[in-house]
This record gives structure tokens, sequence and C-alpha cells, in this order.
């Protein structure tokens, strides 16, 4: 498939769009005259863009949970009770495996059995089957901006009907909704479909209607290190802004040593903004999401709120624009509406106690923002040299090569060469770089942190430190330490 990051015209948008209305019954309901009238009447505290361009200015972290059942009446029960009793700033929709696998086929089964049982038997919100009427019905229903959270790797259908309906962001990239969730999905189509959402965007920000994206950060959740998380989020930014998207949220995944999570959001929100401005893209406003702790959590409850708090206080140090939350449910599957909001609480009581504090800038803080800076640049510069200056080939190819390259990905397509460990901080650092194209001063950087590492562990640097970290948190601590 022949892709180029180039803004699609009118005419190649539309043409695909009838295909991809077609995809499901309910694509007949999408009206585009319709939807930019209904955008156009959205309000401004529900509206997602202008309530995060509010925060950034006011210097305020919001809190965003994730949430999604089978049935609209009991969706509606659910992101009422959170919005009221959790308390939360923003309203998701996490949107069900099937609809992320375009099995609407079996939603529909889905949603009849969740009728007869009386309880959701789907994993979250199935928007495609629900159509735009259903998620008008959750977008009138409750007083927050709402978005779609998931993670599928042809959302075409699934954007076109939530935008229809009110909603006023959607998660996800030609990246980071493929590498981490897909096997054998190639990642030319998912950048080609995603260039689709994003176009959809361009097209209602021509007519005055903004829309937020976001990036999915985190990736696979595991160890992935702050550089690498970062690249991703700052390609699929460019690629979104080249579409004609306004308003981005790039996002990062917890990965528990303060100093470098601080410094990733740091370097994350100002790397995005500096290659903006490189690539012509002025008039794109940023905000930033750090995700509460992506790994394994604690069965115990109350474990799980000190994980929860550490997170919310990393987020308000940091300076993140919204803070993901997760439940201490977490261990378990899928939170009752009850323990989501408990998640909401706990997160925006340490959010009111930090509110106006951030972590002073020092020496460590300033080294480790250049450090992941200067891994980034070597991953983006490579990354634009494979494509020729085109960077949606570019990181088709930067995959093929390895060169940029996320730990623990299902994905073929992901070269699964590089392995992260964490330093004797609990800092995660590159322990094999594959086929990274770091300088040897980066490289010397990463290599002597886990020395350190071992010596204090008295073990040789290696892969069991790997093993180790990945199950520590659970275990209740942050570096796995040899048992
Ligand atoms: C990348 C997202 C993974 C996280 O997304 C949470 N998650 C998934 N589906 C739902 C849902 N239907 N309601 C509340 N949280 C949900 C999981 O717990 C996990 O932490």
């Amino acid at each position: 498939m022949n892709i180029k990051n180039k803004k699609w015209t009118e005419e190649e948008f539309f043409k695909m769009r009838e295909e991809v209305l077609s995809q499901w019954p309910t694509g007949k309901e999408v009206d585009l005259k319709e939807a930019v009238d209904y955008l156009k009447k959205v309000p401004e505290h529900k509206n997602f863009s202008l309530k995060l361009k509010k925060a950034k200015e006011e210097g305020v972290t919001l809190a965003q949970p994730r949430a999604g059942v089978a049935l609209i009446s009991e969706h509606i029960e659910l992101l009422t009770h959170l919005q009221n009793e959790g308390g939360a700033d923003l309203l998701p929709s996490t949107i069900d495996s099937y609809t992320r696998q375009n099995r609407y086929d079996e939603c529909e089964i889905g949603i009849q059995e969740s009728r007869k049982a009386g309880r959701s038997l789907l994993n979250g919100f199935p928007g495609v089957n629900h159509g735009v009427h259903g998620c008008k019905k959750v977008y009138e229903a409750v007083n927050l901006p709402l978005e779609a959270r998931h993670g599928t790797p042809d959302a075409r259908l699934l954007t076109e009907i939530i935008h229809a309906g009110g909603w006023t962001s959607n998660e996800g990239g030609g990246i980071s909704y493929n590498i981490p969730y897909a096997k054998n999905v190639p990642l030319d189509r998912t950048i080609r479909d995603w260039q689709y959402c994003d176009r959809l965007v361009g097209f209602y920000a021509e007519q005055g209607i903004i829309i937020n994206r976001e990036p999915f950060g985190p990736l696979t959740g595991t160890l992935v290190p702050p550089s690498t998380s970062n690249t991703v989020a700052i390609i699929e930014g460019l690629l979104a802004a080249e579409q004609g998207v306004k308003n981005i949220t790039v996002g990062y995944g917890q990965c528990g040593n303060i100093v470098q999570d601080v410094a990733a959001i740091r370097a994350l929100e100002s790397q995005m903004e500096e290659y903006l401005r490189e690539y012509g893209y002025h008039d794109v406003y940023v905000t930033t999401v750090f995700h509460q702790w992506m790994g394994g959590f604690p069965q115990d409850e109350a474990k799980a709120f000190g994980v929860i708090s550490t997170g919310s206080a990393t987020a308000a140090l940091a300076g993140a624009t919204k803070v993901i939350v997760k439940t201490p449910h977490e261990a378990i599957g899928v939170p009752t509406k009850e323990a989501n909001a408990q998640g909401i609480r706990a997160t925006k009581m340490t959010l009111n106690l930090l509110k106006g504090q951030r972590l002073p800038m020092s020496k460590e803080l300033q080294d480790e923002i250049a450090l992941i800076k200067a891994e980034t640049k070597c991953m983006m510069n490579k990354t634009f040299e494979l494509g020729n200056g085109d960077l949606a080939i570019g990181a088709v190819k930067a995959f093929e090569a390895g060169v940029v390259d996320i730990p623990f990905a299902p994905s073929k397509y992901n070269a699964g060469k590089m392995m992260p460990a964490r330093d004797n901080n609990g800092a995660v650092r590159y322990l094999n770089f594959g086929n990274l194209p770091f300088t040897e001063d980066i490289r010397e950087i990463n290599r002597r942190k886990l020395e350190e590492r071992a010596k204090f562990e008295g073990r040789p640097v290696g892969f069991k430190m790997t093993v180790d970290d990945i199950f520590a948190v659970s275990r209740g601590v942050l570096v796995g330490r040899p048992q």
C-alpha cells in the first residue's frame, strides 16, 4: 500500500467514506451535515478540546476514568455515577473488544445476551452497534465531555459514529492501536486508516469544530522506556496535524520513578511542540495525559489505592493536563461503578492536595529530560531518514528495521529486539538496544545505570532483571530485587 504523510484531499476522503459507512447498517445514520450542526451545538463545558485548554491554562490536572458496558441505559447509569459520585472531570466510553476487531455481529449477540442476563457480557460499550442515536443518548445524558477509548486498528466507522454522536475526543493512532493490540495487521494499513480518522477531524476543524485527538501513550504498558513511547506519540501527533487535527493530547504511562516520569511528561510536551513548529503546524494546541500504572496491580484494594495515589501525585507534580484513573478492581477485571468512582475520588483527593505544586527543577530532573529528548531525537531522525523525509513511510520502515521497537508487543511487524530493565532507582533503562539508533554516549549512560543496580544486587546485568521487574509492582515493590 503506498501511503504518504500528506493531507488527504476531500475527494480522496469522501471516496473512501462510502465504503466505510457501508461496513455496518448503523453507518447509514451518519449524515455529515447533521453531524456538523449537532457538534456546533456542543456547549463549551462538554467540548473536550476546550475543557483541556482551560485546564492547561489554569494549571489544573483533570481526572478521567475508563468505563464501558454493553447496554445504553446501563452505560448511562455508569457514566452518571462516575460523574456525580466519582467527581470525574472528563468521561470515557471504553469500547468493547469485539468492536475493536470490527466483529459487529459478535457485538449484536453480546447485546442480546446482556439483555437476557441483566448484566454486561461485553467488556465495553459497542459504539458501532448502538450507532449515532445510541451515542447521542449517552452524550445527552451526561454533563461532561466524552471520549472514545479503545484499541482499534481500523476505527474508521467507530470514529464516524462517535463524533456524529457528539463525542469530541478519540483515543488511538496507526501505531499505538496496532503494535500493542494486534498480531498481524500491516502498519501501512493502520497508518492509512488512522489518517482517515484524523482527516475527518480535520474536516470538522474546517467547519469550526475542534475535536481532540489522543495518541495512546502507554503502548504495551510493560516497562516501555519513556523515549520509546514519546517517539510514537510525537510521530502520531505529527501525522494527525498533517490531516488537520488542531488539538492533540500526547500521553505517557507511569513507570514509577518520579523524576523519570515527570521528565517524560515535560520532555514529551516540549518536544511535541518543537516538532510541530519545525514542520510548520503553528495552530495545534498540545496537552498531556499521564496514565496511572498500566502494569500488574496488587489484588489487595488498599495497596491498589497506594498505586493509584502515586500515579495521581506524579501526574500533579509533572503538571500533566489530565490523568487516566485506575481502580481498586484493576487486578480482578472490569470494575463495578462503585470501585471505579472510588478510584476517581482517591485520585482527585491527591490532585487537590497537590494543586499548584510542581516537582522543582533539579540537576537530576534536567539530566533526565535531556536524556529522554536525546534518545527520542535519535529515533525521530532515523525515522525521517528511512522515509526520505516522509514520516508515514518512515514510520513503517522504522518498525521494519527495529529503529522504533516496543517491548512485549504482540505484533509481528514489531522487531522485539529491544529489552528494558529498571536501574537501581526504578527508572526504566535500555538493557538491550536491539537496532535502536542511539549514540555511544546514550548507550553508555544506560549501561552505567544498569551496572549500578547489578553491583547493588550482586548479580550481572541481564534479562532476569527484566523478568523480576515485570512482577515487582503486583508483589508490592518497584524494582524486582532477586528473590
Ligand atoms: C489500555 C487500557 C487498559 C485498561 O483499561 C481498563 N479497562 C478496560 N475495559 C474497561 C472497562 N469496561 N471499564 C473500566 N476499565 C476498563 C483495564 O482495567 C486496564 O486497566
